[in-house]
């Protein structure tokens, strides 16, 4: 693939330039201009000009593509290309702009170059045409997670590096961050220190959400810190607002929120009141957990029917018992957290528990009923009792696969002890029962206990990987700080000679050994095996040569090991020459 293919693929992008409209906006050009004299790219594959078929991947490149082309037959075309142009355009559901469509949209124009036979190399049209279509909602260029790793050997993976999975949904996450605010959304620019509003979820004005307030979240930026948070507004009537609001008391359930930490809590930040969107709203401030889900978006929203194997396959699917059980027992730390610092949770709902990384949820929405519902004071040990039923609707409703299990209790029961052990049946049927003296979180966490071990148990494996290369990391730093010093370069005692020397030609021995040929051996399973025995300081001995290859040495890992070792304390201390 040489630089000039690169040239055709880009030329076709620009070359539209030269039928713009005398006024219309100039997108600025990707190339240089002599690029531009570049001759025409001419697609090898055949492109279909009929319809567009639905966007799936393989078959949107071909779709854009043929897009991109004939938009350059006529000035007419072009200039409804150039009108559709917004490099801010973000994706509108109900004439909002929505960050979780717009991120979803970004994920589905990901095509993966390298899948398909025939788009190989860069003979085949351009993923990039994507961007100068009239259908481009926007013109970020999408990741390609999987080139941001070279391969990895097998056999070190499991123990060296988390899983591909993982790491593709941190670099999603963590690209969903960064996704910065259309303008003209019409949203206030900066609320009690936070910035970059962006909703969450699509802005649906006739629904009362939260009991009979509304609610809506948006994702904003702390100028303080420059994280994310997510603003959860209630809109409020005015006279209500001033009324219930007014009183600082409110609040106070607020400040004892904002010092529960718990791993399946979303955490509350802070709380407070706005004019800033015309209206009277309360602002509750929680931490922002990228492309998250509720669980019922996760499990009990019905999901399109698809075709696998020639036939229309329903694509929901029972939650498997291991996940349910993972499930209860990670609310009930969290209730049990709640409860032990006085208060009750009042929202545990599927609606109202967010899926933050795989089979990993978090509670919501948390004191925003203590503010809004203050004045009604409430029994605490009373509303802890209806934390734990509200747990046990959200058992069966995860197990029913219904979102109101307990209309007909008898049948939910009776899909449950089809589906599942006794156990996960007697503590449902547990939760739901009235309330007695017995009946608490910790109750409940005793009668979970031989799960509770399982699941401890099953989540340190993924963890190990992180100690392992942690490990390596920081011997790779000492390589760092001692070889090769600007500030010694002259002074041959501190590379040349000694400890110092053997570190150099280690690092060579490890990281720039060449095959018989001259060329670069490049093999990561060797430069970990290396840095693992230097770490443990195995008494294996190698040969290590001279770059002049004049002289050589034969050491030990441990050798090395002592000299580095000592190379490094040198630094630490103040080593000046
Ligand atoms: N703290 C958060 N971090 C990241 N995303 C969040 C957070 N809180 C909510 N969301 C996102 O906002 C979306 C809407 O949340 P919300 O609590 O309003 O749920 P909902 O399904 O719309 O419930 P309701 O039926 O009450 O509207 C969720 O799908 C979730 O992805």
């Amino acid at each position: 693939m040489g630089s000039t293919d690169h040239v055709n693929i880009r030329i076709k992008a620009v070359s539209t330039t030269t039928l713009r409209p005398p006024d219309s906006p100039v997108p600025a050009p990707a190339l240089p201009a002599q690029s531009v004299n570049a001759p025409v790219f001419v697609p090898k594959i055949p492109i279909p000009t009929s319809s567009p078929p639905p966007v799936s991947a393989p078959n949107a490149i071909q779709y854009l593509h043929s897009q991109s082309s004939s938009s350059s037959s006529g000035t007419g075309d072009l200039q409804e290309d150039l009108t559709a142009y917004d490099e801010y355009g973000y994706p509108l559901v109900n004439g909002e702009p929505h960050i979780d469509t717009l991120v979803g949209q970004m994920q589905a124009v990901e095509v993966n170059p390298y899948d398909s036979p025939q788009l190989m190399g860069y003979d085949g049209p351009d993923t990039l045409d994507v961007f100068y279509t009239p259908q481009a909602p926007f013109v970020r260029q999408p990741l390609q997670y999987h080139l941001y790793t070279q391969p990895r050997p097998d056999t070190l993976q499991r123990r060296f590096f988390i899983s591909d999975s993982i790491r593709d949904d941190l670099q999603k996450r963590s690209e969903t961050i960064q996704t910065a605010p259309a303008p003209g959304l019409g949203l206030p620019e900066e609320i009690q220190g936070y910035h970059s509003l962006i909703p969450i979820e699509p802005v649906v004005s006739d629904k009362r959400k939260m009991g009979t307030f509304s609610t809506v979240t948006y994702r904003a930026i702390n100028s303080k810190d420059g994280l994310p948070y997510v603003l959860r507004r209630v809109e409020m009537d005015s006279d209500d607002s001033d009324f219930r609001l007014g009183q600082q008391a409110a609040f106070s359930a607020i400040e004892a929120w904002a010092k529960i930490r718990h791993s399946n809590i979303v955490p509350v930040r802070e709380a407070f009141t706005t004019r800033a969107f015309g209206d009277s709203s309360l602002v509750v401030v929680y931490d922002y957990f990228p492309n998250s889900q509720t669980l019922y978006e996760a499990h009990l929203k019905p999901k399109a029917p698809q075709f696998q194997n020639g036939r229309l396959q329903s694509q929901n699917v029972r939650l498997i018992e291991r996940t349910l059980w993972s499930y209860i027992i990670q609310l009930a730390g969290a209730i049990k957290a709640v409860h032990d610092a006085g208060l009750a949770v009042r929202v545990v709902d599927v609606t109202k528990i967010l899926v933050t990384s795989k089979n990993r949820i978090r509670i919501n929405c948390c004191g925003l009923y203590d503010v809004l519902m203050f004045e009604a004071r409430q029994d605490v040990a009373m509303l802890q009792h209806e934390d734990l039923q509200m747990l046990g609707k959200v058992v069966f409703s995860l197990g029913c696969y219904n979102v109101s299990p307990l209309n007909n209790i008898p049948r939910s029961l009776e899909t449950i002890t089809r589906q599942y052990s006794q156990d996960v049946r007697n503590v449902a049927v547990y939760l739901i029962n009235k309330p007695d003296r017995h009946k608490t979180i910790n109750h409940l966490i005793e009668i979970i206990s031989p799960r509770v071990m399982k699941e401890l148990e099953e989540n340190e494996a993924e963890l190990m990987s992180e100690l392992e290369n942690g490990r390596l990391v920081r011997l790779l730093c000492k390589f760092g700080f001692i070889n090769e010093r600007p500030e010694f370069a002259r002074d041959a005692r501190w590379s040349e000679t000694g400890d110092r020397y053997m570190v150099k030609l280690f690092r060579d021995y490890v990281f720039h050994q060449v095959d018989e040929h001259g060329r670069p051996v490049v093999n990561l399973s060797h430069v970990l095996t290396c840095l693992n025995k230097l770490d443990a300081g195995s008494e294996e001995k190698i040969m290590l040569v001279s770059r002049d290859e004049q002289s050589c040495l034969v050491v030990s890992f441990k050798d090395v090991k002592t000299n580095m070792e000592s190379a490094f304390n040198d630094l630490s201390s103040g080593y000046a020459g």
